[in-house]
């Protein structure tokens, strides 16, 4: 078993034959003590827009530069680019020492910390984070077995070279080793502008709206993220890719990626950590159902009415099976922080029958501009109502985690309390984010119940979404 600096050194040499082209002001870093596998540092100073590392295209990991592509052109081709690329991966990792990506592959991880890998009694810990419904073990399971098993049984002389047969449970966990790698390394790639397509008036497809393939780049990959201290970023030109410093970095700065605004939750989920730095991205999804329980326990509207105008609003295409409340930002509006298709839902459960009616005949949707004392308060409980579906309260778990952020002080940290105190960090923050939702409503609410009362004292229309118009006079 070659030792991690051992491997690191190789992947170095293997880089500068492959022609990747590498600044002296960078180096690869053993960050295993903060819990960050390697990592690239600075070693000098780097001003801003300098180059990092240029990778040729030919070193990216993709189906066509492997030579799988020749001996299995149909099979890949048939294959969706996620799937193509891990059956690529697999072959090439079987290929051990005979795959050029050898050294690369040496420095990818084995194991992960990501939810698909926790136990149950780990998963227990995350408690109601909709996350857990999200992890698709199950599916991805049942893809493998369809797709790249038989692919296997069909082509074992191709694909087990030399003869090394491998049970299909070994194959199965390769390829969910696969497609862990992906979803933590990969990129999505941009094609060169020779490969893009072209209209007949000469324009190519609007970017946004197609999906890129995915490609490993080796190094590229190497750079960790943490929220928005991102400080380099990765362009795509015709024959390379080229990694550039996108703000100064000062020697012995960690130079990082930018993996998205994601919420803590996901970002366990895909990459297997989180940094405190990611919690003002925290969202909590709130279920259809705890919505509807909630209007119903209000009891201003019957069940049989809630059911007849979620048919109607299903038909405008706003319900959702679930919807998002994310951490607030102060100042920000109401509809930063709950999902508009949340509030639209609630406004039209509330409304008076005759406004409803009258809505629905014109196929029209409530407005959503400031909110009413009485779309404040349905918030509010249902923010309530879902902070009660996690099995322990804030309170219970700021004392759980500093006890064991003090144990792990005391003894060495363990796969298992790393994930416990990754588990905490998520419930926590979302939590938390309920809670500051809970405050802003309380206050709306305050805000919206005094406006209200001025509005019956003046002589003012008083919409059911909470805004006020001027009575038109004569
Ligand atoms: C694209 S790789 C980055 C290279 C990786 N550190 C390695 O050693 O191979 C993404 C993985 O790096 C780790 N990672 C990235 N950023 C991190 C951070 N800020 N803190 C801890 N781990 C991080 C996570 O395990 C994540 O799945």
């Amino acid at each position: 078993m070659i030792e991690f600096e051992e491997r690191s050194q190789a992947f170095l040499s293997w880089l500068s034959t492959s022609s990747v082209s590498l600044n002296s002001k960078i180096s690869l870093a053993d960050l295993r003590s903060q819990h960050a596998g390697r990592g690239v540092v600075a070693t000098s100073d780097i001003i801003e827009d300098e180059i990092l590392f240029t990778i040729p295209r030919e070193v990216i990991l993709i189906a066509e530069n492997s030579d799988l592509s020749a001996k299995l052109p149909q099979v890949l081709e048939e294959l969706d680019s996620w799937t193509a690329l891990i059956l690529v991966m697999m072959y090439e990792h079987l290929k051990g020492s005979a795959s050029p990506w050898k050294p690369y592959f040496d420095v990818l991880p084995l194991t992960f910390d990501t939810l698909m890998f926790w136990t149950q009694e780990e998963l227990e810990e995350l408690q109601a984070s909709a996350v857990r419904n999200k992890i698709g073990r199950d599916s991805a399971d049942k893809t493998f077995r369809e797709t790249i098993l038989p692919i296997f049984h069909s082509n074992g002389a191709i694909l087990f070279l030399n003869g090394n047969f491998i049970s299909d449970e070994e194959l199965l966990s390769l390829a969910h080793r696969m497609a862990s790698t992906i979803m933590a390394y990969a990129f999505d790639i941009e094609k060169k502008d020779g490969d893009k397509e072209f209209d007949e008036e000469g324009y190519t497809s609007d970017e946004d709206d197609e999906v890129l393939p995915k490609g490993m780049v080796p190094l590229a990959d190497m750079l960790n993220a943490d929220a928005d201290r991102n400080n380099a970023r990765l362009f795509y030109q015709e024959d390379a890719l080229v990694m550039k410093a996108i703000k100064p970095i000062a020697a012995g700065e960690e130079i990082f990626n930018d993996y998205g605004p994601l919420p803590r939750s996901d970002l366990l989920r895909r990459y297997g950590y989180v940094t405190s730095n990611y919690a003002k991205f925290d969202v909590v999804e709130v279920s259809h159902e705890i919505l509807i329980d909630t209007v119903a326990q209000n009891g201003a509207i019957s069940r049989e009415e809630i059911d007849s105008r979620l048919e109607y609003l299903d038909g405008e295409g706003i319900i959702d099976t679930g919807y998002d409340i994310c951490r607030p930002v102060p100042g920000e509006p109401i509809q930063e922080i709950f999902s508009p298709e949340l509030l639209t839902v609630i406004a039209a459960l509330l409304m008076p029958t005759a406004d409803f009616e009258q809505m629905k005949e014109r196929g029209k949707l409530p407005k959503i501009g400031s909110i009413s004392s009485k779309v404040a308060s349905l918030l509010s409980k249902l923010v309530r109502n879902r902070a009660m579906q996690y099995a322990t309260t804030f309170e219970d778990d700021e004392v759980a985690l500093s006890s064991l952020l003090a144990s792990h002080t005391q003894n060495n940290l363990s796969r298992h309390s790393y994930r416990m105190q990754m588990a905490l960090e998520v419930r926590l923050g979302e939590k938390s984010a309920l809670r500051e939702a809970e405050q802003i409503l309380q206050r709306l609410e305050a805000t919206a119940i005094e406006s209200e009362k001025d509005h019956k004292r003046n002589p003012r229309f008083h919409t059911d979404d909470g805004s006020s118009k001027k009575r038109k006079v004569g």
